[in-house]
């Protein structure tokens, strides 16, 4: 098959696929024909075509160094895409004021980085930025929500464990009350139990409040828990737009390896 048509075909796929279709119809994010070029004239992006539906989970997968870090950080212009390449809800993203879609579209990385302070501080940053200071039951709110108990308020931040603290920077992030979470390897420094609690977390928050997450993640096991869709990126292209159950169907060459691979 033709590349070009190759990569129409992945869009279809999103639309066709019939749960998503009718629980969610209109795309998040729309990315056309996203390339980049390392300085050293290295490909890394290779023209990738892709529509994120509103509401979804979307599990990010692929061999190391195929792009996938890359791919995440453009949807917040945490790296600059090239204009009209990534649309979010219909707007070109390098038409928009960069700290309210960093606001709209929140992101949590593999460690988390609080600074000195309690956690209500950490957790109050964000909406203090904009001239708002949130309450103590404000606060409580959102560390509940990313799976912490709210005595945790008034502890000093930098005596976490990683996976509390990870769990802090996930309510600093809600903070924002962001639309989209972008997650890069969000739980690969935690163990089982932080794991599972942060996994906990992002599905509640899809689930109760329709948010769409877009989740790069090493370990396909995690993206068959929690993702609705999953994208494989191999060597800078998207190979695959599956449902997490139909994996093993992939038909791509590297897509089958990494997938013997990681299992
Ligand atoms: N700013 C940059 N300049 C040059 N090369 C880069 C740059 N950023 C990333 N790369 C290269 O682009 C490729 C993709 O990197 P990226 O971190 O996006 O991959 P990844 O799939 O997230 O990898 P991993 O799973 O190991 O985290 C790699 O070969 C990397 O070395």
């Amino acid at each position: 098959m033709a590349d070009d048509s190759r990569e129409k075909l992945l869009v279809v796929q999103v639309h066709e696929s019939e749960d998503i279709h009718h629980r969610y119809n209109h795309p998040k994010f729309q990315i056309r024909n996203l390339t980049k070029v390392s300085d050293a004239g290295a490909p890394i992006l290779k023209g990738i075509n892709l529509d994120i539906p509103k509401g979804i989970i979307l599990g990010v997968i692929g061999p190391s160094g195929s792009g996938k870090s890359t791919f995440l950080r453009a949807l917040n212009r945490l790296w600059e895409p090239p204009s009209r390449t990534v649309f979010f809800d219909d707007s070109d993203i390098c038409d928009l004021d960069v700290l309210s879609l960093r606001r709209k579209v929140g992101m949590l990385f593999q460690l988390p980085a609080l600074f000195q302070g309690t956690v209500a501080d950490n957790v109050r940053y964000g909406p203090q930025l904009r001239g708002k200071r949130l309450t103590e039951e404000e606060v409580c709110k959102l560390l509940i929500t990313a799976d912490l108990d709210a005595s945790f308020m008034n502890k000093n931040a930098t005596e976490l464990s990683v996976g509390q603290a990870q769990r802090v920077a996930l309510a600093r992030t809600l903070a924002n009350s962001p639309e989209v979470l972008l997650l890069d390897e969000p739980t690969s420094a935690l163990d089982p139990i932080s794991t599972e609690n942060i996994e906990d977390a992002i599905v509640k928050l899809n689930k109760n409040e329709g948010m769409t997450v877009i989740m790069v993640s090493h370990s396909v096991k995690q993206i068959q828990r929690i993702a609705d869709l999953v994208c494989l990126l191999v060597d800078g292209e998207v190979v695959e737009v599956l449902k997490p159950d139909q994996l093993s169907q992939a038909d791509h060459p590297m897509a089958q390896r990494f997938l013997q691979l990681s299992s």
